[in-house]
């Protein structure tokens, strides 16, 4: 128990293990090294498969065990196959020394041979891999060692030995290093070499995740995510970022080959995060099996040659004990009477009756040949109508709330396969996001999706398809959300032209989300929208350009049947437009809307004290990503302004921002120029701010910048100012940032309705904008939920 104490303490421990197919050939160990140099957080610890087929080759040489010349031959070719790896691998004379190691391990072949040690010919293929990866590593400067797992990792009947093997790990663990260990290999309880059967590598990797207290466990494999279904034969197959334990454990009983039940059995109910990823694709986040609060998905996944034993129920044996034996998957059907129904691979059948024999277990072998197909269900209400309707070839089902089970006789021919996915997993739609700016908001915008992606798959697929700034853009379907930023800094100037040709090719349902601060990319809303996009924008130029052309986007929105979306635009998070058109669409008229719009405004004017100069407190709220990209624009009042029209026109009133009265925080002349030229006249702000903040106080009075839109016969009238209310004004009492928005109308009329909380911040933006995407997402997935009319 000290030891694994010990163990513990060096809890952040990542485990990143990589299969025979991403250590295939050099330049996939130099890919392996790459991943690894860019980790940046350790300790580190690799466990690695035998390159590409060499474990293959190894089962060649032992199956020659008894024909020396065939043998030697076997042991040669492999030599020099795996000689060259190494050579191609590393400089000459590092490779020198890994190629003497190897001689001398082949050399030992036929002594193991004649020993009957098999296990330790096998051994060699992940020997070599950890020899050269570890070398590999060093050569870019990193303190690896290669270490046998056998040295440590101790199996009794095959269960691990935790105790001992922690306490053997401690040992062998030194600071400030890479330890590359072999996987699939480990020993007994009599100390002789044992592997770990099919996927063994991924097994001793959870292992070692295990004994380490690991915080994240890596399996880097060749797909870039747990798909819905075999990727291979369905082409629309999703890529899940995040799958369910419960989920992952029943796939893995349904032998699903990315993770296997043992992987999954070494960190149950532990917290360490078992990820999936692709050494071809590190720049995709992979998936994530989460031990707790992940949604359910739906999954499709075959089994070819399969076959039915039924068994008694009072047989004390498990569909579970019998897997561990065959290593095989062994799915328990849900009980029919008063027996069990076992599936399992055909070619264990006559292994499992022995064993269930042995064990004085009777079981009938139903001895015809099934196809079977598993639906996981991410809803455990939904139903297969339209699948059964589909699959009327089937001779079984199997149903449980979690999952259905149909045999064939024969296998599901690829067009019905789809078919069924189609039915069962994949949403009715994809939504295409493209992202104007990736500042403030824009960044923050991106940072939430991952979770709003998840949140809405099994429903809608979100895919990011474009992320653009001022400098350059990146323009292709599915960017992985976790790595926009790298995509980015990969992406090329953008032209118009260009960004309008590519929004009109994708495909379904897009949305162009504008986190830009810039009228003249408002300006092209109409090519966007006759490109086939919805809007959200939190930029206010497009919702307060002059009247036409404000005219001119809502038209082009009737005639391409889009919509257009822009809450964050006055209040950032607080959805005042959407409560005035509730009230609006609810009967309700409405006389006024005042209060205090700006969040910068309101943070400096709170947090003024005539301490230090005004200008000190704008630039803190600049920092604090409250203001404009030009602060100027929130002290000019033109901020609010625009705010009053967005209002105003979400009213549906004639207004231009000139018709809105405005008294300035900045003075006259400052708001022209560069911003340096402003920071070098600042002191007039100062001086301007703490003359009025005096007058307030001296009368005992604080300073709210207050707008007001009010509708007399019918025609608005607006207005921005500067105000000195009383302590006891209900414009005193808030804290800084927040916007105030007084509704007063004819149901709201002596007392009116306040709508109050930050007006500013990058979340409270970001938030608002995911609002507006989940309210879109839920109509259109409301649309495809809608029922269909049969006339
Ligand atoms: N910060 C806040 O609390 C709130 C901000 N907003 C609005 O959100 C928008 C973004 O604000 P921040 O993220 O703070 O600004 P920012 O200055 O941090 O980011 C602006 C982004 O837009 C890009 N950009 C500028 N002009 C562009 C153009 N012509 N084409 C493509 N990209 C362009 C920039 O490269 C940058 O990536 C602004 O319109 C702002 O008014 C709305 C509500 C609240
Ligand atoms: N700068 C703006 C940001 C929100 O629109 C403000 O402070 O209100």
């Amino acid at each position: 128990m000290l030891v694994q104490t010990k163990l513990q303490h060096r809890a952040a421990a990542q485990v990143h293990k990589f299969g025979g197919s991403s250590l295939a050939n050099a330049a996939r160990f130099a890919a392996v090294a790459d991943i690894i140099t860019a980790q940046h957080q350790s300790p580190l610890w690799l466990v690695v498969s035998a390159p590409g087929d060499t474990t293959d080759a190894l089962l060649h040489i032992i199956a020659c065990a008894n024909d020396s010349n065939a043998r030697d031959r076997a042991v040669s070719a492999l030599q020099l196959q795996l000689s060259e790896l190494v050579q191609q691998a590393l400089p000459p004379a590092a490779a020198q020394g890994v190629c003497l190691q190897l001689q001398q391990w082949l050399a030992a072949v036929p002594d193991w041979l004649a020993q009957q040690q098999a296990n330790d010919v096998l051994a060699l293929g992940e020997r070599l891999s950890a020899l050269l990866l570890s070398e590999v590593l060093q050569q870019r400067g990193i303190n690896a060692v290669a270490l046998d797992a056998r040295d440590f990792l101790r199996l009794k009947q095959h269960q691990p030995d935790w105790q001992q093997s922690a306490a053997l790990l401690a040992e062998l663990t030194q600071p400030d290093t890479v330890h590359v260990v072999t996987g699939y290999i480990a020993r007994d309880e009599k100390g002789r070499s044992i592997t770990l059967g099919r996927n063994g590598s991924d097994y001793s990797a959870t292992l070692v995740g295990a004994l380490l207290n690991a915080a994240e466990v890596t399996i880097w494999t060749d797909v870039k995510a747990i798909y819905s279904a075999d990727p291979r034969k369905v082409a629309a197959a999703l890529p899940y970022q995040q799958v369910s334990w419960p989920q992952a454990c029943q796939l893995a009983q349904l032998g699903n080959p990315v993770l296997h039940a043992r992987t999954l059995s070494a960190l149950s109910g532990r917290d360490t995060t078992l990820l999936v990823r692709s050494s071809y694709q590190p720049d995709q986040a992979g998936c994530k099996v989460v031990q707790h609060e992940a949604n359910a998905q739906n999954f499709i996944t075959e089994l070819a040659d399969v076959t039915l034993l039924t068994l008694h129920q009072d047989n004390q044996i498990s569909a579970a004990a019998l897997a561990l034996e065959l290593q095989q998957p062994v799915i328990a059907l849900p009980q029919q009477g008063d027996n069990h129904n076992w599936l399992l691979p055909t070619v264990c059948a006559e292994q499992a009756l022995a064993w269930l024999a042995a064990k004085n277990v009777h079981a009938v072998w139903d001895t015809r040949r099934y196809h079977a197909l598993a639906w996981l269900k991410a809803d455990t209400k939904a139903s297969a109508v339209s699948a059964d309707q589909l699959l009327t070839a089937a001779l079984h089902r199997y149903e449980t709330a979690q999952q259905i089970i149909w045999l064939f006789a024969e296998p599901l021919a690829a067009d019905l396969l789809q078919q069924v996915h189609q039915q069962l997993v994949q949403p009715q739609q994809q939504l295409h996001l493209v992202v104007a700016g990736s500042g403030n908001v824009g960044s923050e915008f991106l940072r939430m999706l991952a979770a709003q992606q998840q949140r809405f798959q099994p429903k809608l697929q979100i895919q990011l398809s474009g992320v653009l700034n001022s400098r350059r853009a990146v323009l292709q379907q599915d960017i992985s959300i976790s790595n926009w930023q790298q995509a980015l800094a990969a992406g090329q100037p953008w032209q118009l032209t260009e960004l309008t040709a590519y929004l009109a090719a994708l495909p379904g349902r897009k949305v162009l989300i504008d986190n830009t601060p810039s009228a003249e990319f408002s300006r092209n809303y109409p090519q966007f929208i006759a490109a086939g996009c919805d809007l959200i924008s939190a930029n206010k130029q497009g919702v307060t350009l002059p009247g036409t052309e404000y005219q001119q986007i809502r038209q082009a929105l009737v005639q391409h049947q889009r919509q257009w979306l822009s809450n964050t635009t006055c209040g950032a998070g607080i959805p005042v437009q959407r409560t005035l058109q509730e009230l609006l669409s609810a009967g309700d008229s409405i006389k006024q809307v005042s209060g205090i719009f700006s969040g910068t405004l309101s943070w400096l004017l709170c947090k003024y004290d005539g301490s230090k100069p005004f200008s000190d407190f704008v630039l803190e709220a600049q920092l604090g990503g409250l203001t404009e990209p030009d602060p100027r624009d929130d002290l000019s009042g033109k901020d609010v302004q625009r705010k009053l029209l967005v209002l105003a026109r979400e009213l549906a009133l004639n207004l231009e921002l000139e018709q809105i009265a405005l008294q300035p925080l900045l003075p006259a002349g400052l708001e022209q120029g560069s911003w340096q030229d402003f920071w070098a006249q600042r002191e007039q702000l100062d001086n301007a701010m703490a003359e009025l903040y005096a007058r307030a106080q001296a009368e005992g009075k604080v300073l709210r910048y207050v707008a007001s839109l009010a509708l007399a016969d019918d025609k608005p009238v607006a207005k921005v100012a500067v105000e000195a209310v009383s302590a006891q004004h209900a414009l005193a009492a808030i804290a800084p940032c927040d916007n105030v928005f007084v509704i007063e109308s004819a149901w709201y009329d002596t007392n009116p309705l306040v709508l109050k909380g930050p007006g500013a911040g990058k979340v409270v933006t970001a938030g608002g904008l995911h609002a507006d995407l989940a309210q879109l997402i839920n109509q259109l997935i409301g649309l495809a939920a809608a029922p269909v009319s049969l006339t």
